[in-house]
């Protein structure tokens, strides 16, 4: 009923739930605690999010919370699409600084699973893009942190030839990777 890949960044899960589609259209179970558990998906999710991006070139990220806070993030797509990233922010991980990239849409109906220790972020591709995502802990402004999008050392190839970017200050203003404090 759920394909689930790991990415490049093992960790980091590609999830494609199974859509029924008939002459009216489809129905698809988007989430299903015991088959994502079977899947490693085991986190118990205690809050919903969602945004509404009315442009395409709208930058989210890179964010993250801080332990004891921190989040694991269930993301998906109700409407457009968007290229969604994650970073390794675990100094001890053989892979810190790494990242790994993804289109996510509504139309593939495909999920990414980003775990606690990694920042995400992502940019939309589409006009009028609503991202919904579970996470694992409530929000916590004062465990809230972000890492600057384009931060050479990270080095994210951002698929944003042509799109005039759109970031909050908080965003644009973001420090770089090893000026953070990271998990
Ligand atoms: C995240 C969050 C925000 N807020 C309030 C705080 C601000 O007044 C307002 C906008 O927050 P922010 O600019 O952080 O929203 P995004 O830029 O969409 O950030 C989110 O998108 C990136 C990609 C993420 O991964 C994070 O989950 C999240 O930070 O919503 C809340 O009330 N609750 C929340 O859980």
């Amino acid at each position: 009923m759920i394909e689930v890949r790991a990415l490049e960044l093992e960790d980091v899960l590609e999830i494609v739930p199974r859509k029924f589609g008939d002459e009216r259209g489809y129905f698809c179970e988007t989430y299903h605690r015991a088959r994502y558990a079977s899947q490693g998906i085991a986190m118990e999710f205690v809050q919903d999010n969602q945004s509404y991006s009315a442009q395409k070139g709208v930058l989210r990220g890179l964010h993250y919370q801080l332990p004891p806070r921190a989040q694991d993030k269930l993301v998906r797509v109700l409407k457009g699409r968007i290229y969604d990233v994650a970073v390794d922010i675990r100094r001890a991980s053989a892979t810190f600084g790494r990242w790994v990239g993804l289109e996510i849409s509504a139309a593939k109906g495909n999920q990414i699973l980003v775990p606690k220790g990694f920042a995400h972020g992502f940019v939309t591709l589409e006009e009028h893009t609503i991202v919904s995502y579970k996470v694992s802990d409530y929000y916590s402004p004062e465990h809230d942190c972000g890492i600057l999008y384009n931060d050479p050392e990270i080095g994210i190839d951002w698929p944003i030839m042509g799109l005039d970017l759109q970031l909050s200050k908080k965003d644009s203003e973001a420090s770089p990777l090893r000026g953070s404090e990271l998990f």
